[in-house]
């Protein structure tokens, strides 16, 4: 079935957070928005009783794969998760219990993709923490969805987080980690691998005929020639030489603190950024509703809202849809575009 056929696969979530209310805002707004058809895949009667406490009329459809599509003009389908779990949830109080639906929804949302009856995973927000007290090895999705990905017997691919908008787009090089291991996992093979990911994807996946990256340094003044920290000279400057040896247009180590003002952002299409919040506090700072999460690297398209659970403000009907309405666009539109798909299993 070709992409623009197949409905998206949006995850369950953290079912205390914002996103099953945003999915219901999601599809409520299809028709203004141009939404594309999704799949929520979780416990219909979980979503149908958010609806009806948020005070939202949405007819929630239990689904079958293959009929999303058509269903989602009339209502909002839903396909259980496969197990048979329920959610029982408490908007602003996350809870473990709910750890088991949580990991399914994602597993089954691959696994439609992976059997071509899905387009894209569409990932709503998880706590982190809620999932490692009960022993969940991986810091996030983008970790987990390359295990999800790994051939048998293969180790699992890089996976590289692009946090994308019209108005800026940042690589964190290091992702989930605490900062005082960075230094000791920035290795210029680490550099290099990331940067040939991301020059890759943003040519066969988003169209970029040549994409201009930069690199920040680490330290202040990207290290000041060596004299406030050694890693942007004897790290990173060596790999953006190799990088350019190959023909990847990227330039740096740039000093972080002015690699963000207007001007700057205009020369180049994605900054790639040593740790996390160098590369997340701009893009949130600038386009904190339009952003949107995208992982890399994999051999499907992964997307979701660049903003993360909002337990403080679950349950309540404030919380906006757009990032996530970004994340089921930009879903669609990458998984339209000539990516290498999974093989198609039977
Ligand atoms: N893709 C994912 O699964 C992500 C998950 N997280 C997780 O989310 C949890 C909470 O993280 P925080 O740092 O508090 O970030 P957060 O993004 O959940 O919330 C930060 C602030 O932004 C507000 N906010 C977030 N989304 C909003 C929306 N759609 N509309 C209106 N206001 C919104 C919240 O109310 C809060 O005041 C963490 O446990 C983290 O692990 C964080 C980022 C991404
Ligand atoms: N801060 C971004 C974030 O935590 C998203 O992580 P992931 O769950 O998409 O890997």
């Amino acid at each position: 079935m070709p992409a623009a056929e197949r409905p998206l696969a949006l995850t369950l979530g953290d079912p205390s957070g914002i996103g099953p209310e945003l999915a219901l805002s999601a599809w409520r707004l299809r028709a203004e928005r141009g939404v594309p058809p999704f799949q929520f895949i979780g416990d219909p009667d979980f979503l149908e009783r958010t609806a009806h406490r948020l005070g939202l009329f949405v007819p929630v459809a239990e689904v079958e794969p293959d009929d999303a599509v058509e269903v989602f003009s009339k209502a909002l389908p839903v396909l259980p998760l496969p197990s048979g779990a329920t959610v029982e949830a408490t908007p602003g109080a996350p809870d473990s219990a709910n750890a088991g639906a949580i990991v399914e929804s994602i597993t089954t949302a691959v696994g439609l993709v992976r059997t071509g009856r899905a387009s894209a995973v569409v990932t709503n927000p998880i706590a982190k923490f809620v999932l490692t007290k009960v022993g969940f090895a991986h810091p996030g999705h983008t970790e987990f969805l390359a295990a999800l990905a790994a051939s048998p017997g293969r180790e699992p691919p890089l996976p590289v987080m692009l946090l994308w908008s019209e108005m800026l787009s940042v690589v964190p090089v290091t992702i989930h980690v605490a900062l005082r291991r960075v230094p000791d996992l920035l290795t210029q093979a680490l550099v290099e691998r990331t940067a040939r990911i991301v020059e890759a994807d943003l040519r066969t996946r988003f169209g970029y005929e040549k994409p201009r990256l930069v690199l920040s340094g680490l330290n202040p003044h990207a290290g000041e020639a060596g004299t406030m920290g050694t890693e942007d000279r004897d790290v990173l400057a060596p790999a953006v030489a190799a990088l350019r040896s190959e023909g990847i247009d990227i330039r740096g180590p740039l000093p972080a603190d002015t690699l963000f003002h207007e001007r700057a952002r205009a020369t180049y299409d994605v900054a790639l950024c040593p740790t996390h919040d160098q590369a997340l506090i701009p893009i949130k700072t600038l386009a904190f509703d339009e952003g949107v999460n995208v992982t890399l690297g994999l051999p499907f398209v992964r997307t979701s809202p660049d903003h993360g659970t909002a337990f403080d403000i679950a349950g309540k009907g404030v919380a906006r849809p757009d990032s996530l309405i970004a994340a089921l666009k930009l879903a669609r539109r990458l998984s339209a575009s000539n990516v290498t798909p999974f093989p198609v299993r039977a």
